[in-house]
């Protein structure tokens, strides 16, 4: 397995880390996010969302894209978190979507090692970002491939990962799964066909014991994994999360992020007591990545 420990942290994960940026679970309180501004955003047909758009005759509208993504920084900074603007690069069309080349974990930020070559250059990008803020990542992974939609850090102690052996090979999943094993967390691996593209199209965690899920598209016996672990199920349907619908942001366990195309699914997390937060991402949307793929967590408290 090959993890590349930074510099700075030459004793690897056993020594502290400072508190600042970490996340030890996804619906703590979010404090601090990495946000990319859409300013280059192009459909590349890489995965089935953007191919469909393309078909269509989707064509990025990058005024509008603009528009959507401020108030996507906007609803967050209302929430009170705190957005840290990775700058756009010419030629990374996809870098908005900041969740897929880093994840935050409980001791710091973890550099990705995404799949596509045109999305490679992404995460040499956000370390050098991630340096120029103090927020230094604590390793890197090198094997296999893996993409931050993949990663689901569920609650304190349980690691979600998923694996569609096309974004996140079985080699990345075994060298993320080894540096929290190591910590002593458990972690679940969720297999899933790859046209679902990441698993956060088809899973997101709303509390520590409620999660939106696609049910028809998750594999039954992860299904049963999680409900074993007291994990509750909010079904969405498969057009849903076609649209992104289930890509959602929990900002403390009770506010949700959420696109503002999905009625059913806000009067569903708001009948659940959950309070949902409506937003336009169309043109994100159309790229294949909904609200949780635009936003990489840096902190979270807790
Ligand atoms: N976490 C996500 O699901 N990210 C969306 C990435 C969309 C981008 N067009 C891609 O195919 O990589």
């Amino acid at each position: 397995m090959k993890l590349d420990f930074l510099q700075h942290l030459s004793g690897g994960l056993d020594r502290p880390v400072p508190a600042r940026w970490r996340v030890v679970g996804e619906t703590k309180r979010l404090t601090d996010v990495m946000l990319s501004s859409p300013l280059h955003l192009a459909p590349v047909p890489c995965c089935a969302a953007t191919i469909d758009s393309l078909a269509g005759g989707f064509e990025t509208d990058i005024g509008l894209a603009l528009d959507q993504h401020r108030r996507v920084r906007g609803a967050l900074e209302a929430l009170g978190v705190r957005c840290h603007m990775l700058p756009p690069v010419p030629g990374l069309p996809d870098l908005c979507f900041t969740r897929d080349s880093v994840v935050t974990t409980p001791w710091g930020p973890l550099i990705l090692n995404p799949a596509l070559p045109h999305r490679q250059s992404e995460a040499d990008h956000a370390e050098h970002f991630l340096r120029s803020i103090g927020a230094w990542p604590v390793a890197r992974i090198r094997d296999g491939t893996i993409e931050g939609g993949d990663v689901c850090i569920a609650r304190e102690g349980l690691l979600i990962v998923g694996q569609s052996g096309v974004r996140t090979t079985r080699a990345g999943v075994a060298a993320l799964a080894a540096l929290f094993e190591r910590q002593g967390w458990e972690v679940l691996v969720s297999p899933f066909d790859p046209q679902h593209l990441h698993l956060d199209t088809i899973f997101c965690m709303l509390d520590e014991h409620r999660a939106l899920a696609c049910i028809d598209a998750l594999d039954p016996a992860f299904v049963a994994q999680v409900r074993a672990r007291g994990i509750e199920l909010l079904p969405v349907e498969l057009a849903e999360a076609k649209a992104l619908g289930c890509n959602v942001v929990s900002i403390d366990g009770t506010t949700i992020l959420i696109s503002d195309a999905q009625p059913r699914l806000r009067v569903m997390l708001a009948d659940a007591g959950f309070d949902p937060v409506p937003l336009p991402i169309s043109q994100f949307s159309a790229c294949g990545g909904g609200l949780h793929c635009l936003t990489m967590p840096l902190a979270r408290a807790g």
